[in-house]
């Protein structure tokens, strides 16, 4: 398997922007709070680590991933907001519900970041189960959240 072992979360830093004046939202969702909470962590960390400051930082929560993307406009239209991330966990179950919401939400999140021309960083995992879950929010695979901040930290480097 492509991931198996691997640290996905190992990415390049180097030639970051200064994003010390820019603002940041981060939208998490509840559900599976156990995972997003750590996957918020590794944002916020990520986040200050690489020059944003903690007066720059709002964060809202939304009670499921497919509430994302009104989460997500929500902060988007407001100007003084510079990048949105959203963050969630949505795992398999039995029926094809998760197909629905992870769709949902990767189009709305989609949908959000061109209407408003701001990165809207898609840090949804989206697992078969717990422990893949776990995996990547902090486990042998990384942590999404901290990829998700660096997206959103490299894509202010467009203009
Ligand atoms: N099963 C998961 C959900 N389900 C809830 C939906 O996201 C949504 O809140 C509900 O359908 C009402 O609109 N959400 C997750 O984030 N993760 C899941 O595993
Ligand atoms: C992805 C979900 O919403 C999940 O909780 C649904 O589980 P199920 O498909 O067994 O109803």
């Amino acid at each position: 398997m492509s991931t198996a072992l691997k640290n996905l979360s190992d990415f390049s830093t180097a030639n970051l922007p200064d994003v010390s004046q820019k603002r940041f939202a981060i939208v998490v969702a509840e559900w599976n709070t156990e995972v997003t909470g750590a996957l918020y962590t590794g944002a916020y960390d990520t986040l200050l680590k690489y020059g944003a400051q903690e007066s720059n930082i709002v964060s809202v929560q939304v009670p499921g991933s497919f509430e994302l993307s009104l989460g997500a406009q929500k902060m988007a239209v407001k100007a003084d907001i510079d990048a949105v991330i959203c963050l969630g966990c949505v795992i398999q179950g039995e029926t094809r519900h998760f197909d629905f919401i992870c769709q949902a939400v990767a189009d709305g999140i989609t949908n959000v970041s061109l209407k408003y021309n701001k990165p809207v960083i898609f840090g949804v995992l989206t697992p078969n189960n717990q422990e893949q879950a776990m995996d990547r929010a902090g486990g042998k695979h990384g942590n999404k959240g901290d990829e998700a901040a660096i997206t959103a930290i490299k894509m202010l480097a467009i203009n």
